[in-house]
């Protein structure tokens, strides 16, 4: 392909800002540098893969070309350069149902591994999910999907690490994992994607709850029972990398600092320092003994999928918006219960709603679901209501950043949350 590396870059320059799953996307970004392009298929089609870094954050591209463009392309999608049209790839089926199977031999490029035991069939018809998400995800012949981080991190990928831990014990509830995509970059191994079995038919939570509030009852009681039984998976899987405490004071500090951050850049928590200080002091004084585990990390309705029957629980990534060192850290489980129970309020609260009779209600069946394998999170209310407001405080950076309509809901949240808790 004949795009210099140059017109490339200012190219990407003012393509990434339109980009879903670019974090910065509020503002063009100041630094763009190709680090590495490795051409997957060359001529008519090309595909190349792509390491770039923007203001000093690496994210990985498939980029296509061809003499005639793909139908129904989104604008989007094409980046115009001075040497012609490239544009992103996942958008490309035909290209994307080739992709698997050129994933070797490029010295430090990127690698497809199937796991032990997984035969993996190449060349399926492949399609693009239609949300853009965090990341961008390839549906292949609904036998698999393919998750691409976009975000490429040197080591140890939560996502990956926490499958991978899951199906040695068997659990119950996720996703079996079929392989991995790696690459190194500066010397050091980076998750690059991961390809799963696709759950034909799946209705995801958010929808669910969404459409037919009064429907959710059983399934939230379901979805509590299924996130304890995970827990329990992790807690087996790691078991030696849990760690025992008798208080959560670091869990408070950490919650601190992570406010005290945010409430720097973002006015509208500022005046909520001092109730929130006293509501993460509280968790400080609360008496273990406590175990500390890894968690999913980043729970909310649209992280469960309902299919056959019963809950799978979906990408164990964390929060996009925390380090990764953060992420692949031990919590204390009710970390998950409380994402999971801001997820509620949301849903209570879209669209213009108000519904917090429902939410309560929601959160009964959920806390019941959980109770009937592990300890009933109710029982730990200062817990809970920690865990909770450091959710709202994220989503309130979350928000402003990607959807400034609904900063309402995370606000709102805390000023409830404070309201109740002292
Ligand atoms: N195993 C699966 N089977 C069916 N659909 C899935 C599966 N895993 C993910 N999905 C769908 O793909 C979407 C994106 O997956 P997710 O892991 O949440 O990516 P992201 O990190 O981009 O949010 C989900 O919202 C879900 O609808
Ligand atoms: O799914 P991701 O891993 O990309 O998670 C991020 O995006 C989520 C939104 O898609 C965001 O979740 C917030 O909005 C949800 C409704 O859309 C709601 O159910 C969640 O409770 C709320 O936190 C998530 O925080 C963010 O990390």
């Amino acid at each position: 392909m004949t795009t210099a590396v140059d017109t490339l870059t200012d190219a990407l320059t003012r393509w990434l800002p339109r980009q879903r799953w670019y974090a910065a996307k509020d503002r063009t970004p100041d630094l763009v540098h190709v680090d590495r392009v490795t051409t997957l298929l060359d001529g008519d089609p090309t595909l190349l893969h792509v390491l770039v870094s923007v203001d000093g954050e690496r994210y990985q591209l498939l980029l296509g070309r061809r003499a005639s463009l793909p139908a129904a392309l989104a604008d989007a999608a094409i980046l115009d350069t001075p040497d012609g049209v490239v544009y992103a790839a996942t958008h490309d089926g035909e290209l994307m149902s080739r992709l698997l199977g050129r994933l070797h031999g490029a010295v430090d490029g990127p690698v497809f591994e199937p796991e032990p035991g997984a035969r993996i069939a190449f060349d399926l018809p492949a399609r693009v999910v239609g949300v853009e998400q965090s990341n961008t995800s390839l549906i292949f012949g609904d036998r698999y999907i393919l998750k691409l981080f976009r975000r490429v991190l040197p080591g140890a990928h939560p996502d990956v690490e926490l499958h991978r831990a899951l199906h040695s014990v068997g659990a119950r509830h996720v996703a079996r994992m079929l392989g991995t995509i790696t690459t190194r970059v500066d010397g050091v191994p980076a998750a690059l994607g991961i390809l799963q079995e696709f759950l034909p038919d799946a209705q995801d939570g958010w929808t669910l709850a969404t459409t037919d509030r009064a429907a959710f009852g059983d399934e939230a009681t379901a979805l509590g029972r299924a996130l304890a039984t995970v827990h329990t998976a992790l807690a087996c899987a790691f078991g030696p990398r849990n760690i025992a405490v008798n208080d959560l004071s670091d869990t408070a500090d950490r919650l601190r600092r992570w406010f005290a951050a945010l409430a720097d850049v973002i006015p509208e928590l500022a005046p909520h320092g001092p109730a929130l200080r006293a509501a993460y002091d509280r968790l400080r004084d609360a008496r273990g003994p406590f175990t500390l585990q890894r968690v999913h990390g980043d729970l909310h309705l649209g992280q469960a999928l309902r299919a056959g029957g019963r809950w799978t629980l979906i990408d164990f990534e964390g929060e996009p918006g925390r380090p990764l060192a953060e992420r692949n850290a031990a919590r204390h489980p009710l970390q998950d219960v409380a994402t999971m129970l801001r997820s509620f309020d949301y849903a209570a609260h879209h669209g213009g709603a108000s519904d917090t009779a429902w939410a309560q209600r929601m959160r009964d069946a959920f806390c019941a679901g959980y109770a009937e394998v592990l300890a009933d999170p109710r029982d730990q209310p200062v817990l809970l209501h920690a865990f909770e407001l450091d959710k709202a405080v994220y989503e309130v950076a979350y928000e402003r950043a990607h959807r400034p309509d609904w900063v309402g809901i995370p606000l709102g949240a805390i000023t409830r949350i404070l309201g109740t808790a002292s």
